[in-house]
């Protein structure tokens, strides 16, 4: 019988996956990760759903309840190197990272993916919303079926090796049919609320994160306009996004974005909404879903943020990890951001925005 190490957050959704592939006839393993301990304990207290001791007692019941084995992996120096010290440092190069995906690429589907392989382990299990087939030309990564949670965005980046070896249970189904799975187990998760945007920041202020882990991101410089004009006085490049419109202090009778962001010079520029959209995206760091990097320009669609809308789009190769993506709708993205390409309900691939 195939052995699957399922990742357990504590969460509802990791929760059902292993109950469904226990009743598969899978021999199930539930691993927690302790990810992060750093925050302040009244945040960290709000914060129900990641990395606490909680969240690890929750994962453990659920395991008892099911008769599979718990453990408890510590990976918090993993976590403090490849997802918070790489969010914080893009931010401080007036980028915009994306800690959940870092999160999936390195520690999920690398360290814990690794050494569930080493120990013997046929696969790895998430709770993500998306669908893998497994096909004769190799395994396709599809939507998840519940559209409003669909999460294939954040695993662009596996690769065929991992693909094959992982399993996403509960990506057929909707997350009305997860809670009632896990109703129907009896499992302490099921009505657990949904999880924070991102994990280690409770409270969702991204800035005063920062500013906590990079005090000399606190560096006031000039708000200039596209001609260079000076139009107001910025607290650090660090606590800005491109695209940002509120919370900027100028007035100048029409809105105004941020449009590009400048460490070097310490310059937030802004713009009018069509200096904002783009029309071409550079990526680097491209990963195609089936491993064949294209060679010829390809139609698709493409999103530019996890709970973005879809954006027709022409794909055209320069060499086999990047390409110059040509928006045939409106869009506008930051340099870090992902750009994740699809063809109806399959993603072919993705990579980061350059510019
Ligand atoms: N601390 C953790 N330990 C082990 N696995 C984790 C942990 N955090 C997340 N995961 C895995 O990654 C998946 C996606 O994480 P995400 O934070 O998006 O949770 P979610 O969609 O709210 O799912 P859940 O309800 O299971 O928490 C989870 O379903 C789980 O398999």
């Amino acid at each position: 019988m195939a052995t699957v190490v399922v990742a357990m957050s504590g969460g509802v959704d990791s929760s059902v996956a292993a109950a469904m592939l226990r009743d598969q006839g899978y021999d199930v393993i539930g691993v927690n990760l302790r990810l992060y301990s750093k925050e302040d304990s009244q945040a960290y207290s709000l914060n129900k759903q990641c990395c606490t001791l909680d969240s690890m007692r929750d994962a453990e019941a659920v395991c008892r309840k099911l008769g599979i084995p718990f453990y408890a992996l510590n990976m918090e120096r993993e976590f403090t190197r490849d997802v918070v010290d790489y969010f914080v440092s893009e931010y401080l190069q007036g980028k915009t990272p994306n800690p959940c995906l870092a999160c999936n690429a390195h520690i999920k589907f690398h360290h814990l993916f690794e050494r569930a392989m080493a120990l013997g382990a046929d696969y790895i299990a998430t709770g993500h919303y998306a669908r893998l087939r497994r096909t004769e030309s190799g395994v396709k990564l599809l939507t998840g079926v519940d559209a409003a949670k669909d999460q294939s965005y954040t695993l662009y980046m596996l690769s065929q090796r991992e693909l094959e070896r992982t399993l996403l249970p509960i990506g057929e189904q909707t997350k009305a049919e997860t809670r009632e799975l896990a109703r129907k187990y009896g499992l302490v998760t099921a009505n657990k609320p949904e999880s924070q945007d991102i994990c280690f920041i409770p409270s969702g202020d991204y800035r005063a994160f920062v500013r906590r882990l990079a005090p000399h991101a606190e560096s006031p410089g000039p708000i200039v306009d596209t001609s260079g004009r000076q139009l107001g006085v910025h607290h650090g490049v660090a606590f800005y996004t491109i695209g940002q419109r509120k919370g900027l202090g100028i007035t100048v009778g029409k809105p105004m974005y941020v449009v590009r962001l400048d460490p070097e010079k310490n310059m937030v520029v802004v713009g009018t909404k069509e200096e904002l959209s783009s029309r071409e995206i550079r990526l680097c760091d491209v990963n195609y879903i089936d491993g064949s990097p294209r060679t010829e320009a390809f139609e698709c669609e493409v999103k530019l943020r996890y709970r973005g809308a879809s954006i027709p789009a022409i794909v055209h190769p320069e060499d086999d990890r990047s390409v110059r993506v040509e928006l045939l709708g409106p869009g506008n993205v930051a340099p870090g951001q992902a750009v994740v390409f699809y063809q109806g309900e399959e993603v072919l691939g993705g990579g980061k925005a350059t510019s």
